[in-house]
Formats: structure tokens, sequence, C-alpha cells
């Protein structure tokens, strides 16, 4: 991939480009003005103060400021809020309460259910590492992956379900959460076309949608670092892998970014909570489709001494979905930087390189 460095600039004709050029700008301008303002906090990296990203509204009438306020965070952060989503608090609250409750059985019940071949169940503290170059283990959290869930009895569903005499409402609540989680994405994608100058169902009409890779990805930091953990995180420095990630959390903070992530020292924000909303934020497959004018920003989540929950949904193509950098963020001076993928291969490429 080429760096931001590289970039050759469109014409005038190319707004997108051109609204990323006066960001870029705008950025830099703003981090050497804060630069009094930063506190150290190691060795090789800094941390800021909390971001102000934009809040979109899911219900707004007024598709035309929301998308020209997603294409904004999606060139400049990659992270956006969102509200009137459509996932009931109930329904959010019960997924945490049923996570809970499954991260606190004891380990080796948990370990019943570890992550089987599809990527589907649990995986243990430190048996991930999603920075391949943390000198740690593996991260601290702990976490459980469900995938698409169909119906009852599906004899290709593989998934693994903690045992229904003790979690009797566990899969019903998993799979209203993974169908509700799936709806707010396809309206989300619709706001991002829609930002990219696209049709509003222009992910529908190419086939995203026909058999979505989503995956439900439950969390549990701890909040307990012993002595040998000194300096490691609840969940290293990445990039998620897919096209969005819609991520809820309880609240705790621990969540930072970092814009420029060829920047030494690197620059950490922290990503406040707001009550009731989604953080979304833009993966890799997303940024390669847009031509890198989208970016799927670095992030991690550092450990604060208390415990934290958050859920993760990872929305990604149709597997044979053929991802080709799309038209309007191309142009002769910025050809397309990526040969045309099928979505499943791009994301088999990035796993087998994660779980090798
Ligand atoms: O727990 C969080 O807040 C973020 C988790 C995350 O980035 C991920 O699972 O990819
Ligand atoms: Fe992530």
């Amino acid at each position: 991939m080429q760096s931001d460095g590289d970039r050759v600039d469109c014409d005038d004709s190319n707004s997108l480009v051109r609204l990323r050029d006066s960001l870029i700008q705008t950025e830099q301008t703003q981090t050497s003005k804060n630069k009094g303002k930063i506190q150290p906090s190691g060795e090789s990296d800094m941390a800021a103060g909390s971001l102000e990203l934009p809040v979109v509204d899911l219900a707004s009438p007024d598709l035309q400021s929301v998308a020209e306020a997603v294409r904004k965070a999606c060139v400049e952060t990659g992270f956006f809020y969102v509200t009137n989503h459509g996932i009931q608090d109930e329904l959010l609250d019960a997924v945490f309460a049923e996570s809970k409750m499954f991260f606190e059985l004891p380990l080796g019940e948990k370990m019943l259910l570890q992550r089987n071949s599809s990527h589907r169940g649990y995986t243990p503290p430190y048996a991930e590492k999603l920075d391949a170059s943390s000198e740690f283990q593996g991260d601290l959290k702990e976490s459980f992956y469900i995938g698409p869930v169909g119906g009852l009895d599906t004899p290709n569903d593989t998934n693994q379900w903690p045992p229904k005499e003790r979690f009797p409402s566990w899969k019903d609540t998993m799979k209203l959460y993974h169908a509700t989680a799936l709806a707010a994405g396809k309206r989300i994608l619709s706001l991002i076309a829609l930002s990219l100058d696209l049709d509003a169902v222009f992910f529908q009409n190419i086939g995203a949608f026909d058999c979505p890779s989503a995956v439900i990805r439950l969390l549990h930091y701890s909040g307990e670092v012993n002595d040998s953990d000194n300096g490691n995180y609840g969940a290293s420095a990445h990039s998620d892998y897919g096209m969005i990630t819609l991520l809820a959390t309880d609240g705790t903070p621990g969540l930072q970014i970092c814009r420029e992530k060829d920047k030494h020292p690197q620059l950490w924000e922290d990503v406040p909570h707001i009550d009731r909303t989604l953080i979304v934020n833009i993966g890799d497959l997303l940024e390669r489709w847009t031509n890198c004018i989208f970016r799927s920003t670095l992030h991690r989540v550092v450990t604060v001494g208390r415990e934290r929950y958050s859920v993760a949904y990872f929305l990604d193509p149709s597997p044979d979905l053929v991802v080709q950098c799309l038209e309007s963020c191309c142009c002769e001076a910025n050809p397309p930087r990526f040969p045309p993928i099928t979505g499943g291969d791009y994301l088999k490429e990035r796993f087998s390189a994660t779980y090798k």
C-alpha cells in the first residue's frame, strides 16, 4: 500500500481527494498547535486529550448533510458515532448481561467452547495478538465470536453456544442482536454510499448483502494487570479488516485511536463514551475499496484498572463479491492502488496472517 506521502493528486473534479487533502492539512496545523498540551505516556508513543468525533443521526431527514458529515469523518478519522441506530436499549442491555454471565464462568468451562476452525467461540486472555509486533504473548482481553445465526437446527451453523439449561436466552439474544446490528449496518452503509457520490442502495445492488459475513465479538477486559503485563494492552494496536465495525461499550474508558500510524512518536487520542451511541469505524477492506480516500484507523484498548465490556460487530460483504477501487475514488493521476479481490479472499488472507 502507498503511504500518504506517495499519493498522487487528481484534478479539481475529484472532490473526495481534495477534501482529504484539505483535512490532512488542517489536522497537521492542529497537531502542531496542540504540541504543548500533549502528555507523554511512554517511550514510544504519546497520549493527547479526547477527540471530538461527529455524531451521525440515522433518523435525520436531511440525508445530504448526514452524508457530508459521514464523508468528512471517514476521510478525516475513520471513526464516528451513530445515534438513533435502531438497536433498542433493552436489547443492548441484554447482550451485555448475557456476555457478563458467560465471561464470569470459570476458565475451564469457557474453554469447552474454545474458538473452532470457523472462528466461532471463546478465546482466552493472551490467545490473540492484534498487533503482531507486540512484545507480549498476547492481548489481555478474552472474547467470544458469533457468526450469522440461521434458523433453529440449521445443520451448518458453526457457532458454539453455552449450555441452554444455564443460559436459556443467550442464543436468542445474540441472534436478535445479530439481525438488528445488521439492519443498522446496512443503513450506515447506505449513508456511506451517498457520501461517496453513489446510489444509496449501491452496496445492496452489487450483492454485498446477499450473504454478508457479519460477526459479533463479545469482549471482556478484566482490568487486572500483573507485573509481567506492565505495558501490555487490553487489545493491542490494530485496524479492523472488513467494511465497517459497529462498537458498543459499557462506558468504561480505554479505547484510543492513532490518526497517523506512520508518524513517530505515535499520537494516541481517547475516544470518549457517549451514552447509547454506537461507535462506527471503517475497516481495511473499505479503505481499499475507496482507494485509501477513507481511512481504516489504528486503534487499541488500554487498561485503566477497571473491568470493561464491549461488543464489536464486524460487517463484511458477501465472500464472493469482487471488491475493486471505486471509480469515484480514482482518476488518471490517482489510479487504483489495488487489484480487484473477492471479499472472502481478502479476509482469508488477513485471518491467516493473524492466526498463523
Ligand atoms: O473493545 C473495544 O472498545 C474495541 C475492540 C476492538 O477494537 C476490536 O475488537 O476490534
Ligand atoms: Fe478493532
